[in-house]
């Protein structure tokens, strides 16, 4: 339940005032509505089918005493007319607290997707290297509706007490005896329906854990499609799907069983319940026809939200788990923000819970656009670093590297050297478990680790390319860039011809992940918006590992170009591709074996890099 609390009083943080009008609006409706059915009973009389005088009934009296002076005649008209009024009153008032539901429970579910998608992209990477990609989405669709709405249900129930509570208030003026024996029998309802609140909440962890499943699957099947269709695997996938979404429906509709035995003995109860009240209220309490008559409307309109209130309660004992992951989400990424102190020191695998609720994601500190140039060295001493720290094996062992500003080095070695994972720490995305690095000789800080990454344009193995158009997906790099200088980067990455023979040039939608370009074209768009950036680091990741020889030699010699102007690092596999580097950084197993000079180190005979050659050469 404390989860809830804290969604409630994040809800309480968002809407402010307008909650408590929210609040007050519904008890306004639901006072207005007790003063209507307290109506009935004069008109009922006016109109003859009450028998004793109405001015029996309390606060009656004092309602119609305006009326007092009206001749007889015109008193039926005049409580007709008042009836309306309030009726119209309370009518226009649910409208105004319906629309201004809808308009917190919107804005309410707009502030919590930002607030997570924020948390989530200021997250660090080894956050990343933790998490199952397809939770987020799941969390942020699925789990997300079903916090929001199990928020909003906490909310409508708090009003159904308060409406209860009003309600209650009216019933008691009129017998508190047989509101007593109403209130003895819900209070046990209640506790008989425990078992209901408790199953549900069963139910809700199993739907959590399913549907988790359900977009993870659906996510990597999708990823796979190719290779599911290439090997015909498709038959294989639909049965395994069949299960899943069988094992789903059994979940909901065991949940809509539980919903509805739970009214279904409700609704019995109440029937029970409403006989032995009228034969109470007869045969023992002899209370007066109009006040058994407003008291039955009263109930009439009670009882439902009663077993509303217990619909509701089911729902939200469902929804918990959902609550649950929101709030692990968030703790998560609130302790993994980068830029906190504590990060620089902690190994991607020992994040302790924060203690209390969740704290707001802290926006990166430096400026956006703050650079941290780099004028002698970008270096590293005595780095160590692992994956898991329950994992014996070090992905990097005792790594020290100097690497020039406004040089090429190039990082080779065989795969699974720890080529990329020293990369990813030099430039700031991991931490390592020992050792440092350096900008020209001062240690990296993680506030100043977003500003180096600020000067850096890393180009992946993996290009990353959206669903839209070239002229978008370079945008997202450099929002301010204008057409000409998207065809200058366009021309230094060798794409700049057949973009303009695609149909509509820069405005060609290329696909889900840019799928309808081939890999060699989709490395080149991704090198294009590397440079759209600027940067005065320039990181390719086997960037070109997809090209033709051709394509590959013409952006080899662009990056030449390049040399003097801004410190490169390459990672490359194919040797002859990095034969103009100032600098080579041989890995194997996590060290560094061997550093220097291409025709240097090409000459030694004992080293791997001449073993790595002669491979290639064969
Ligand atoms: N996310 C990860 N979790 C656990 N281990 C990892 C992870 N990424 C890499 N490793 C391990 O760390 C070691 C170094 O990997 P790394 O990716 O840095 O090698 P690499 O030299 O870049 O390889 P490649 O040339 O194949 O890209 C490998 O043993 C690898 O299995």
């Amino acid at each position: 339940m404390s989860e809830i609390w804290l969604y409630v009083k994040k809800l309480h943080r968002f809407a402010g005032a307008r909650m408590y009008l929210n609040l007050t609006t519904m008890v306004v409706i639901s006072l207005m509505e007790g003063v209507g059915i307290f109506m009935l009973v004069p008109m009922l009389h006016l109109v003859g089918l009450f028998q004793s005088d109405a001015v029996s009934m309390p606060l009656v009296d004092w309602l119609l005493r305006p009326l007092d002076g009206l001749p007889t005649d015109w008193l039926l008209p005049a409580i007709l007319l008042l009836f309306v009024a309030l009726l119209t009153g309370q009518a226009w008032l649910q409208r105004f607290q319906t629309n201004m539901n809808m308009a917190i429970q919107q804005g309410y579910i707009r502030h919590l997707r930002m607030e997570i998608y924020e948390g989530l992209l200021q997250a660090n990477w080894s956050f990343f290297l933790r998490k199952r990609k397809s939770d987020f989405n799941h969390i942020m669709t699925n789990e997300l509706a079903r916090v929001t709405s199990g928020t909003y249900l906490t909310l409508r129930i708090t009003t159904t007490i308060l409406f209860t509570i009003v309600q209650l208030v009216f019933a008691f003026w009129l017998s508190w005896k047989l509101t007593a024996f109403v209130l003895l029998c819900g209070a046990a309802l209640a506790l008989y329906s425990k078992k209901f609140v408790r199953r549900s909440q069963q139910l809700g962890e199993r739907a959590t854990h399913l549907s988790e499943h359900y977009m993870a699957s659906v996510t990597d099947h999708f990823n796979g499609i190719k290779e599911i269709k290439s090997n015909r695997m498709e038959q294989q996938h639909v049965h395994w799907f069949r299960q899943l979404c069988m094992r789903m429906e059994r979940n909901f509709v065991q949940f809509a069983r539980l919903q509805s035995a739970s009214q279904f003995r409700y609704k019995i109860a109440s029937a029970v319940i409403i006989s032995l009240f009228v034969y109470l209220s007869v045969a023992f309490f002899k209370v007066g026809i109009e006040q058994l008559a407003v008291i039955i409307l009263i109930f009439s309109r009670l009882w439902p939200k009663l077993s509303g209130l217990q619909n509701h309660w089911e729902q939200i004992a469902q929804s918990i788990p959902a609550f649950r992951s929101l709030l692990q989400l968030q703790r998560e990424t609130a302790e993994a923000q980068e830029g906190r102190a504590e990060n620089a020191a902690s190994s991607p695998v020992d994040i302790a819970k924060p203690r209390g609720g969740v704290q707001r994601p802290v926006p990166a500190s430096p400026a956006e656009q703050d650079k941290l140039e780099i004028r002698e060295a970008l270096a590293c001493r005595h780095l160590r670093f692992r994956y898991d720290r329950n994992d014996a094996a070090y992905a990097l062992r005792n790594v020290s590297v100097s690497i020039p500003a406004n040089r090429m080095t190039a990082v080779v070695g065989k795969s699974g050297a720890g080529k990329s994972t020293f990369i990813d720490i030099l430039i700031g995305l991991m931490n390592p478990e020992s050792g440092e690095v350096l900008v020209d000789g001062v240690p990296l800080t993680a506030s100043m680790a977003l500003r180096l990454r600020n000067s850096v344009s890393y180009v992946s193995q993996d290009p990353f390319l959206f669903h839209g158009s070239i002229r978008e997906n370079l945008a997202i790099a450099a929002p301010q860039a204008s057409e000409e200088e998207m065809w200058e980067a366009l021309r230094f990455s060798v794409s700049d011809g057949f973009v303009r023979e695609l149909p509509q040039g820069l405005d060609t939608v290329i696909g889900d992940r840019g799928i309808r370009l081939s890999g060699g074209e989709r490395q080149r768009i991704v090198l294009a918006r590397a440079m759209l950036r600027k940067p005065s680091v320039l990181v390719l990741d086997e960037a070109t590992s997809a090209l033709d020889t051709e394509n590959e030699k013409k952006i080899q010699q662009a990056i030449e170009q390049l040399k003097g102007k801004m410190t490169i690092i390459v990672i490359a596999h194919r040797l002859s591709t990095i034969r103009n580097a100032d600098q080579v950084v041989v890995m194997d197993q996590g060290t560094v074996v061997q550093q220097g000079n291409y025709q240097a180190l090409a000459a030694d005979g004992a080293g791997v890099f001449q073993r790595l050659l002669a491979y290639q050469a064969q």
